[in-house]
């Protein structure tokens, strides 16, 4: 199936909810004018990580951005990977994902599994501790949230219901995009899916951001990079890649999981 993805790459105003959400629809609509099927953005892009405000700028059940994009994809006739925002849910706050079909449907929300404690995630929110999946034209996906990408076997375990696409909205600091590169490329030749990622740029009074969000294909190749400049790219994709990749070396069915812990 081929599938044509923009990625949304932004600049966050630090704890400026209000000048964030405006930055959704125009690059919806760009996204939509350059015939995509899906839109993705970036990490926390509401709120950055302002997180001794959250409760004063989280997205309170995440009414106001599940509102936006429901809305926008239906207008859009895109799915929306909403990245992830910061939310309140019952006085808890999380880092959650949002993705709506076309139709304004919600897809799947998910809340990040791994708190990242150098950005003090851990002293301030709650860990997720669910899988998300979900389909795009008929194609298994899954979506992890940026510090998640360090541990291979949470996003195996996503794999195993034949995903073929992982998606990684981040917030990742310059300094370690090598990294950042590196890890999306394992990520995609040991799950042989295709790998989504879309970093922020810009910075925040504790770091600096580095883009480089990209799609990686099966064979962990760079099939699309950004740069650091605020910008939305497509790249069509074609998942019989993975059916290739699968059917060349049976990864997955070579797995010896009584082994593993
Ligand atoms: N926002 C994050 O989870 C950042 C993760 C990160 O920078 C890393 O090196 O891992």
């Amino acid at each position: 199936m081929k599938i044509t993805i923009a990625l949304a790459q932004l600049d966050i105003k630090f704890g400026d909810p209000d000048a964030n959400f405006s930055q959704i629809e125009p690059n919806v609509q760009k996204a939509a004018e350059q015939d995509a099927d899906m839109v993705v953005f970036p990490e926390m892009w509401n709120t950055g990580y302002d997180l001794t405000r959250l409760d004063e700028v989280a997205d309170v059940d995440g009414e106001r951005t599940q509102k936006l994009l429901a809305s926008l994809a239906k207008k859009y006739q895109i799915t929306i990977h909403g990245g992830s925002v910061s939310t309140s849910k019952n006085d808890t706050f999380y880092n959650t994902t949002y993705i709506f079909g076309p139709d304004g449907k919600l897809l799947t929300s998910y809340d990040k599994v791994h708190l990242f404690g150098l950005m003090h995630e851990d002293e301030y929110l709650a860990a997720g501790c669910e899988e998300d999946h979900f389909q795009i034209k008929g194609v298994s996906a899954a979506s992890v949230i940026c510090y998640d990408i360090r541990f291979p076997e949470w996003l195996r375990t996503l794999s195993l219901d034949d995903s073929r696409i992982l998606f990684v909205p981040a917030e990742w600091p310059t300094s370690r995009i090598p990294q950042w590169r590196r890890l999306l490329a394992a990520r995609a030749i040991e799950n042989q899916s295709f790998v989504v990622a879309v970093n922020r740029v810009g910075s925040d009074p504790d770091n600096a951001f580095g883009g480089h969000s990209g799609i990686y294909n099966p064979m962990g190749d760079e099939v699309l990079t950004l740069d650091d400049q605020p910008q939305l790219k497509t790249f069509t994709i074609d998942t019989k890649e993975t059916d290739d990749a699968r059917g060349f070396m049976p990864v997955f069915e070579d797995r010896r999981p009584e082994l593993y812990r």
